[in-house]
């Protein structure tokens, strides 16, 4: 665990995070390993407890077998009623950036809510990792309220959290625009039905990180795939002004 990873992140920008929400769980290390092949630089894994969400995927074993096979950094989206309570085994398993879900810390009032969502960011910038927030289609963007400005990263939805191969909601794009305009420095990733023909749309919103599960997995080729996504991605030109090109290498 570590903010350098964290680094590796930023500077990996604009980057595909393939989820492995769909692979092979039989066989994850040869999963990992024709990720790597195909020149992944992050991996992206969907924790979901069967609460926040009605699917149950993976916890802290899975994660800290991966960690075991790939010094890749692990971008842990946790789909969970209680992330407060996992982000220490978590970050002790192996993840690199926690991102949890303003859903998830929903208050009696806004006042409680605001409170809840400043202690899971202090809990887990505590634990030296990134900290993500992310937000559902169908929740109003003010629910994200003055918090930007505290995490490293916001995870736009593109699909309501819960299940890979869902299609992909264009409310995102709208979303991503207005976070951008408003924190040119923050990482923007999106999640959630992505391929090849809306993510060069998501990357001239402004995102930077763009998680792919199925349209990697669902291929026999993954390093075709990712090519393929790659090409699309980079053909979507950057907002005037807003970001740097990657061979700019800075820190934003
Ligand atoms: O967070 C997720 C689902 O909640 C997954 O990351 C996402 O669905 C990836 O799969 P796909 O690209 O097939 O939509
Ligand atoms: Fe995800």
């Amino acid at each position: 665990m570590s903010r350098a990873k964290l680094d590796v992140i930023r500077d990996a920008r604009p980057s595909i995070l393939p989820s492995l929400l769909q692979c092979d769980f039989g066989n994850l290390q040869g999963e990992v390993e024709r990720l790597a092949a195909a020149g992944t630089q992050v991996l992206h894994l969907d924790v979901m407890d069967g609460h926040f969400v009605p699917n149950l995927s993976f916890g802290m074993p899975i994660v800290e077998g991966l960690r075991r096979h790939t010094d890749m950094p692990l971008d842990v989206h946790l789909m969970i009623s209680d992330p407060v309570a996992y982000a220490k085994p978590m970050v002790d398993a192996g993840a690199d950036l926690l991102t949890f879900h303003v859903e998830a810390m929903r208050g009696k009032d806004a006042a409680e809510t605001k409170g809840r969502i400043e202690n899971a960011v202090g809990q887990i910038r505590d634990l030296g990792v990134g900290v993500g927030l992310a937000i559902n289609p169908s929740t109003p963007m003010n629910e994200l309220g003055g918090h930007v400005a505290l995490v490293d990263l916001v995870l736009v939805m593109s699909v309501e959290a819960g299940f890979g191969g869902q299609q992909f909601n264009p409310v995102s794009l709208t979303r991503i625009q207005e976070i951008r305009a408003a924190f040119p420095n923050v990482m923007i990733e999106i999640d959630g039905g992505i391929k090849a023909s809306n993510i060069g749309a998501a990357r001239q919103a402004g995102c930077d990180l763009f998680v792919v599960g199925s349209a990697i997995t669902d291929r026999s080729d993954y390093g075709e795939a990712i090519v393929e996504l790659n090409e699309a991605m980079l053909a979507g030109a950057q907002p005037a002004g807003t970001q740097g090109t990657p061979s700019e290498g800075e820190s934003r």
